[in-house]
């Protein structure tokens, strides 16, 4: 694996985060040590997949990055005619994407689609898996894309939920902060790792609070929903229609 090393120096000027192809080369590795918990939330997914898998469906990863999430959903489902969409905006994501994929074998087919998640219509889903992927949104278009989650789940159907979050109140929320960056020099980050990261990030990753996640999933028609996973300030959520 890749080390992620893309704020080690001191950068003239820092650009707004993309997922280009030097982010792609070393995602296992920075996302590894920058979210605590991923590994805990990608094999939730499977299990989770397992328990709701139902015959004829389709399975969303939207915003899958090198398909993680894709990868645990597939070795989990074992119901007949299923088919699993994965789908992200970043082609540097979505070659490797396809590539790591076909380094495991699988009877299940696997559409990875390069588009926008805006523009995906969500269609006889029995799941449908966002980790990590609506706060890059702009937050005018998230409710109506949990609406559109929520119309084309079948019934029974389920939504993973995985974001960064903040709190209103200042005091709790740099406390949330601070543990995660503990976490992240405890991974091996520099100070001005973590400084540069986050000036880059601030553009492009605006988080909302719990309640608006909440509120959000409610509004959209999720009368059933939990948050499942908690660390420090990144959190996973399930809400089932
Ligand atoms: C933090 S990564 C997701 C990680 C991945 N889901 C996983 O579990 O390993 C966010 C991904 O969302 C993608 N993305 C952001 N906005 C998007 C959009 N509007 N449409 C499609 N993909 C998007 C990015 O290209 C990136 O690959
Ligand atoms: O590194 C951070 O501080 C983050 O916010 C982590 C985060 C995310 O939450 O999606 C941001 C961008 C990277 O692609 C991986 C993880």
């Amino acid at each position: 694996m890749q080390k992620d090393a893309i704020f080690a120096e001191p950068l003239a000027h820092i650009q707004d985060f993309r997922f280009d192809d030097q982010v792609a080369d070393v995602f296992p590795d920075m996302i590894q040590r920058s979210v605590p918990g991923y590994q805990t939330i990608i094999q939730t997914i499977g299990k989770l997949s397992g328990r709701f898998q139902q015959p004829d469906s389709n399975y969303y990863d939207l915003g899958c990055s090198l398909g993680a999430a894709t990868l645990a959903m597939r070795r989990n489902i074992s119901v007949a005619n299923s088919r699993i969409i994965a789908v992200d905006n970043s082609s540097a994501m979505v070659e490797r994407c396809e590539r790591h994929l076909l380094a495991f074998r699988s009877d299940i087919p696997v559409e990875v689609k390069l588009a926008d998640i805006r523009q995906q219509p969500i269609e006889q889903a029995a799941i449908v898996v966002i980790n990590f992927t609506l706060q890059f949104l702009p937050k005018e278009d998230r409710n109506t894309l949990i609406s559109r989650v929520y119309q084309g789940l079948k019934p029974g159907g389920l939504l993973i939920l995985s974001e960064k979050f903040i709190n209103k109140d200042a005091q709790t929320n740099d406390l949330l902060v601070e543990l995660h960056h503990d976490f992240k020099r405890a991974n091996g980050y520099s100070e001005l790792e973590i400084s540069q990261k986050r000036s880059a990030l601030e553009n492009v990753m605006k988080p909302d609070t719990l309640p608006e996640h909440q509120q959000r999933l409610q509004q959209a028609g999720f009368t059933s929903q939990t948050l499942w996973f908690q660390c420090f300030n990144f959190c996973s959520m399930v809400a089932i229609k």
